[in-house]
This record gives structure tokens, C-alpha cells and sequence, in this order.
């Protein structure tokens, strides 16, 4: 893909994104990574729903702005999981409905805070780590995200929202959806008897994605 392409790709579906809910207001935010020296991102304040493809932020890693309008306030936690992670090649910042919920949850389990009972979960994330909570922009989250950036696709932002990782742009937004729709069957199966996948269903799913 030409960088143009990339650009507009990262409009449309930010568009697509806000236009089915996933993301209101200035929330959220996403990257990708253009080239060993370089990243797209969503510029600070603006909604997924208006991007346009000549006011993206071009970074460098070290986070100086080569194009575009002021970035995300987030991108120094974008920059330090390019930088930890090689296999990362994009990022979805949300603060979707159901997860952000989630986030919210007292007595969490911060090593995996959804335990799978379906297996396309297994299959595309595995397990949800929780970073805890830092005012948004703060660079301990960078801090965080960078020291488990190898250990995981997604990650809980304490009363925040989630930061999920793919292998292109489409790959992390597809991610995304599908933990942002595990969620939300969670709360509709609450107060009701789950029937958690088996330790053995889940290493099979896992087995079978090697
Ligand atoms: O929650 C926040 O403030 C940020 O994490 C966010 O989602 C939007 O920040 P910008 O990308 O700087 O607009
Ligand atoms: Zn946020």
C-alpha cells in the first residue's frame, strides 16, 4: 500500500468505526506503523468520525511531528509499543461501551480480566491484561504497555478504555470488534452460569493458531 493508501485507510475505517458506536466524541485513537523510522497517527482532539487523510501526524519514533496536525496525546504509549513490539504494525486506542465498563470493574484479574468462554476470543486476543490507572497522556502508561507489549494483543486501561495490537490496521480494528463484542456478552451473561472454556479447549485453540 502507498502511503496515501495507508492514510485513507486509516480515515475509513475510524469512520466506520464511529459511525457503528465503537467511539463518540474525541475519543480514542489510532496508529500505524509506516516504516522502521516512522508512524501514522490520529491527531489530538479530533473525532474518528472527521479524519481527514491530509491532517494525519506523521511521526519519527522518537516522536517528533514530520506531518500533519498536533498528535494524539496517547502516541508517546503508540511510539514505546512500535519500539518494544516488531510485530506490531498497528494500534486501536477505544473507550467502547462494554470495555470501558469492564475497565471500571473493581477486583479485576489484572493478568487476564475475561476468562474465554468463546473460542474466536481465544483465537484473536487470548487474554486481557490491566495496566492501572494514569491520567490519559501520562507517560507511566507508555511505561506499562512497553513492558508487556511482548506478552500480550490487548490491554485494559484502568478506568479508561483498551489498547488492542494487529499485524496491520484492519487485523487491530478486526481485534478490537471482536474483544469489544466478547464484552458486551459478558455483561448480557451476567447473573447467569457460564460455561467457561475448558483449560484443554483453550490450549487446543491455542495449538491450533501456531
Ligand atoms: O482518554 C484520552 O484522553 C485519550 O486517551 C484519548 O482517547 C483521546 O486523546 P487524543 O488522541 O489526544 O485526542
Ligand atoms: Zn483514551
Amino acid at each position: 500500500m502507498t502511503e496515501l493508501e495507508q492514510k485513507i485507510q486509516m480515515v475509513n475505517l475510524a469512520k466506520s468505526l464511529f459511525e457503528r458506536g465503537y467511539t463518540v466524541g474525541g475519543a480514542g485513537n489510532l496508529s500505524v506503523r509506516l516504516d522502521e523510522n516512522r508512524i501514522l497517527v490520529t491527531p489530538t482532539g479530533s473525532s474518528l468520525g472527521r479524519l481527514t487523510a491530509e491532517r494525519l501526524s506523521v511521526l519519527d519514533m522518537e516522536g517528533n511531528v514530520l506531518e500533519g496536525d498536533k498528535p494524539s496525546k496517547e502516541s508517546v504509549f503508540h511510539l514505546e509499543m512500535y519500539r518494544k513490539d516488531p510485530k506490531c504494525n498497528a494500534i486501536v486506542h477505544l473507550h467502547s461501551t462494554y470495555l470501558t465498563a469492564l475497565s471500571c470493574l473493581e477486583g479485576l484479574d489484572v493478568e487476564n480480566a475475561m476468562r474465554a468462554f468463546t473460542p474466536y476470543y481465544v483465537m484473536r486476543i487470548g487474554k486481557l491484561q490491566v495496566i492501572p490507572y494514569y491520567r490519559p497522556g501520562d507517560i507511566n502508561i507508555a511505561r506499562e504497555l512497553g513492558e508487556r507489549a511482548l506478552t500480550g494483543k490487548a490491554f485494559l486501561l484502568a478506568n479508561h478504555g483498551v489498547v488492542v495490537k494487529g499485524s496491520d490496521l484492519i487485523d487491530a480494528v478486526d481485534n478490537t470488534e471482536e474483544l469489544e463484542e466478547t464484552a458486551k456478552l459478558q455483561f448480557i451473561l451476567q447473573g447467569h452460569k457460564i460455561r467457561y472454556l475448558t483449560e484443554a479447549e483453550v490450549k487446543d485453540l491455542e495449538n491450533r493458531g501456531k
